[in-house]
């Protein structure tokens, strides 16, 4: 038998030509190397050679890998291996937890990670009513079709991209059935079971197909940003609040529910949230008042690199003492002096040490608005 070679049919759009370029884009597992082939000018474009940080894991439709400083977004299986093999291991999916839910966020993520879901992207928005009716266009002309519009508006809704081996069915399973109260009796461990009401506040969503779950993931997440087209916005106020990020290392732990639930149940309000992958650049930018006082900077720019983070704005009955009410829940810096001074501060609970201190909140009220721009305006 020969060497194994995922084939993917990959794009990048070039700015230069201003022209979206095709490839088959192989994967090499035995040595994690990656070879490119231009479709358009039927020509070798990248003779074969290992990537640094690149894995199997990071091939599944929808993602996007960075090559030679190319994002370069997977569009598709090129044969069949590759279809049977990727499509079964590395599924992705589209869930939403609807406006009756978003309350108990922390308690559903918990679910989520716990059922062996990675979250590869999240997002807090608010649909417009078009948004809605885009999104549930199949079941226009149905009794339930207004009714549902009312209720997907009637709040913000968390958007997230799952992946996991047969992500579409297992999502499936994980609600239960569409009505919440036969949900209790048929699956009661099931998501709709415990956070749904009734038939239509059912608490979440699931993509019925791989077909659906492409769509309303390109609907929430859109790949390319030509022509102006973006997904629905984010929530933010940038009134009176403060930023947190909940960092990789409690993320990849399954920390983030207990962390949300931590927030929420300490009586603050979670405004926006977001999910991002941090680039160096990006990185060093957010921590440089950092730089050259705190003796962590490396390690901290480090921390925010190595894999997704979220980003939450946060509010409270507090108004503008907001930023210090929050600073105080963090708790101190150090995670060991937190569990002797402040044992009930996030970082007391959820940190390890001065580096995965579990979250980053923002210092001083200002930094909080600027935090929180930084963010959710100049990042999105
Ligand atoms: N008979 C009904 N009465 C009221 N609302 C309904 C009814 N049927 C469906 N809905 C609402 O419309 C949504 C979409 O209906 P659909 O039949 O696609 O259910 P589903 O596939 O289980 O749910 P979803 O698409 O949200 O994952 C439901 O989740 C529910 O909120």
């Amino acid at each position: 038998m020969g060497e194994t070679r995922y084939i993917f049919h990959a794009e990048w759009y070039d700015p230069v030509s201003a022209t979206i370029k095709k490839f088959h884009l192989s994967f090499f597992p035995r040595d994690k190397s990656v070879e490119m082939y231009d479709l358009r000018a039927q020509r070798l474009f990248l003779k074969r050679f290992q990537v640094e940080g690149i894995d199997e894991r990071d091939f599944y439709l929808g993602n996007t890998i960075v090559i030679l400083s190319r994002q370069l977004k997977i569009t598709d299986y090129a044969d069949a291996q590759t279809r049977e093999h990727i499509s079964y291991r590395r599924q992705r999916t589209f869930a939403m937890v609807k406006p009756d839910a978003v309350h108990r966020l922390g308690e559903i993520i918990d679910v989520i990670q716990s059922r062996g879901f990675e979250i590869s992207r999240m997002k807090m928005v608010q649909l417009t009513r078009t948004q809605a009716a885009i999104f549930y266009r199949e079941h226009e002309g149905r009794p339930f079709f207004e009714p549902l519009l009312d209720y997907v508006t009637s709040g913000t809704v968390i958007a997230m991209e799952l992946i996991t081996s047969d992500a579409v069915k297992r999502w499936r399973e994980t609600l239960g059935p569409t009505d919440a109260e036969l949900a209790r009796q048929e699956a009661p461990d099931s998501v709709r079971a415990k956070f749904g009401q009734n038939k239509q506040l059912n608490a979440a969503h699931g993509s019925d197909s791989d077909i659906s779950a492409t769509r309303e993931i390109e609907f929430f997440f859109p790949s390319s940003k030509v022509n102006g087209i973006t997904g629905p916005e984010t929530t933010a106020s940038f009134v009176n609040s403060t930023c947190c990020i909940v960092k990789p290392h409690a993320i990849t732990a399954g920390q983030l529910g207990g962390i949300i639930q931590a927030i929420t149940e300490e009586g603050f309000d979670i405004h926006a949230l977001q999910m991002f992958r941090m680039d160096k650049i990006q990185a060093e930018e957010f921590f440089e008042v950092y730089k050259g006082i705190v003796g962590e900077y490396p390690g901290m720019v480090q921390q925010l690199i190595s894999g997704p983070s979220v980003a939450l704005e946060i509010t409270s009955i507090h108004g503008s003492e907001t930023p210090i009410k929050f600073r105080e829940f963090v708790g101190p810096s150090d995670p060991e002096v937190a569990r002797e001074l402040r044992p009930n501060s996030l970082r007391a609970r959820f940190g390890d040490d001065k580096v995965k201190n579990a979250v980053h909140c923002s210092d001083l009220p200002d930094d909080g608005a600027l935090e929180v721009e930084y963010f959710f305006k100049i990042l999105q």
